[in-house]
């Protein structure tokens, strides 16, 4: 039987942090004879990436990681690379009229504020996150014993069970309705993390809301230097090839063995800069969203069972190198707000502002808060007066925009991650939440799973009560 030999080369499609971090896994797991190419377009690193501004690096893409992202944590410190803190932020929310809440320097007065605007509304939902993060954390450990899934659902519900399920079929005003929240705290606060984090609104589905309601807690970090040193720390540590390249098609081929018989091989087309070429692989892994306009690969003689490419949210990241206006926020001057989040309001033409540092931290500025650089999350591109509106002056504006992360709408079918025998889709975990961890996560999925099929060791992918089980093993 064929599949009794080792596999002797794997194929990577993208070098973001899912690529690059399956690069690292596959070599983990397939040690040190197997060859690992890995394909990119583009920039390594993907929706890792940075803008200039005025000789400055900035994050544009992905921007902070938490504190319990247990894979992201273990690159950095593998790799060696130093990290950072965001920095203290002032938070306001706007509804286009007016500024419904406004954060003080008084940690005291921040807390009688919150009691008084929302009750034990906060409170109640740092504990939700922290028991959406407990059932989360469950993953390392499957990992860590070699358990694989074998679609996006049943790692979720194996992680979190029904809970977990159920969050994917209804929205995150739903779950947190039946949670028992208030509306005044959905509508406020809620509505304003999605808006800020995934540019969309509280119809997204339950679990990506709690992922993104995770941001609100204390002790998220970046990499000094700019989070795709990551990737490219990841693809280096790997002894991947990286191959420069479009992939424009994959097919299956029948090709005679040596030693007599056949075996079924995948055919990897692709553009590069000296024209088209081709590479034959036993195993290929798609780490790039499958939808219009991001990759658009050509699967030959059969259709990845994918019922709905799902659209990509444009995001407008704006830089501008200015004096924020305070008068438009109703902000009594000097503002001192670095962070301003919205609600949902049809007039408002921004998702959200605030204040960064480049990604190579520096001495700290001694310009006053208003001559920061400011990024500004908005779904369509800025205007000249809409920048005149938010800025009293500005000099210098940098502009970057993406196809960001899927459109929620619930409820949610997750693509497959087996696309064929031996294709494998990484990004299928992104119909449940996108962030680098998901990613990565689903990588280390990819490379027990590929393995675990290859060697036909079954009794390692979809297990039942894993967390029942494993309480006897050390
Ligand atoms: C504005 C923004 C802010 C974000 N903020 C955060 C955050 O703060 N924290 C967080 O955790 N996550 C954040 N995210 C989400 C996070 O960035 C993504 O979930 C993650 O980077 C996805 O990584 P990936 O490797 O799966 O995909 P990608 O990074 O998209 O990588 C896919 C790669 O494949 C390449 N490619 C595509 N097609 C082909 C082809 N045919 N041939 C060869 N190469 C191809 C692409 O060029 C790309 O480099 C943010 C995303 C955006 C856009
Ligand atoms: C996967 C888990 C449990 C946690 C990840 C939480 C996390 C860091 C999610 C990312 C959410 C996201 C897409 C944020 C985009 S905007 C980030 C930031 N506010 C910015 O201004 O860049």
């Amino acid at each position: 039987d064929e599949l009794q030999y080792p596999p002797s080369r794997i194929a990577v499609v993208g070098a973001g942090i899912g690529g690059s971090s399956a690069a690292y896994f596959l070599r983990q797991k397939y040690g040190k004879h197997i060859q690992i190419d890995v394909f990119e377009k583009g920039e390594v690193g993907g929706r890792l990436a940075t803008v200039d501004m005025e000789g400055h690096q900035y994050e544009a893409g992905g921007s902070i990681v938490h504190p319990l992202n247990l894979h992201m944590k273990t690159f950095v410190k593998e790799l060696g690379l130093p990290v950072k803190s965001p920095g203290d932020s002032r938070l306001g929310i706007y509804n286009g009229e007016e500024l419904v809440f406004h954060e003080s320097d008084w940690f005291l007065i921040n807390l009688l504020k919150m009691l008084w605007n929302y009750g034990f509304n906060f409170l109640r939902m740092y504990m939700w996150v922290e028991d959406m993060l407990d059932k989360f954390m469950r993953i390392y450990r499957y990992q860590t014993f070699d358990y694989s899934f074998s679609s996006t659902e049943s790692l979720l519900h194996a992680m979190g069970g029904n809970d977990f399920s159920t969050k994917l079929n209804v929205t995150i005003e739903e779950t947190m309705h039946k949670a028992g929240f208030s509306q005044k705290f959905v509508d406020d606060i809620v509505s304003a993390t999605m808006r800020v984090n995934y540019c969309q609104g509280v119809d997204i589905n339950g679990f990506v809301g709690a992922v993104s309601l995770s941001c609100l807690d204390s002790g998220l970090w970046a990499v000094e230097g700019g989070n795709k040193l990551v990737c490219s720390g990841l693809i280096y540590a790997s002894k991947a090839q990286l191959i420069q390249g479009t992939v424009t098609s994959v097919q299956e081929k029948v090709r005679p063995m040596k030693s007599g018989g056949t075996v079924k091989l995948y055919e990897l087309s692709y553009e590069s800069s000296t024209g088209p070429q081709m590479e034959m692989y036993d195993i290929v892994i798609i780490a790039t969203p499958l939808s219009k306009g991001v990759s658009d690969i050509k699967f030959v003689d059969f259709n990845p069972p994918i019922q709905n490419f799902k659209n990509y949210q444009q995001v407008v990241a704006t830089f501008v190198h200015g004096q924020i206006n305070a008068s438009f926020f109703g902000c009594a001057q000097p503002c001192d707000l670095s962070d301003v989040l919205t609600t949902n309001n049809r007039k408002l033409f921004f998702n959200s502002i605030g204040a960064v540092s480049p990604v190579k931290s520096e001495a700290k500025s001694s310009k006053p808060v208003n001559h920061k650089v400011w990024k500004i999350f908005s779904v369509e591109p800025l205007a000249k007066d809409q920048l005149n509106l938010l800025f009293e002056s500005y000099h210098a504006v940098s502009v970057k925009n993406w196809l960001a992360y899927p459109q929620y709408n619930p409820p949610e079918k997750m693509p497959p991650i087996i696309l064929h025998d031996r294709i494998y889709y990484l990004n299928s975990i992104e119909l449940a939440a996108s962030a680098m961890e998901m990613s990565a996560i689903s990588a280390k999925n990819i490379a027990l799973l590929s393995h675990h099929r290859w060697y036909r060791k079954t009794d390692r992918i979809d297990q039942e009560d894993l967390t029942e089980r494993l309480k006897s093993e050390l």
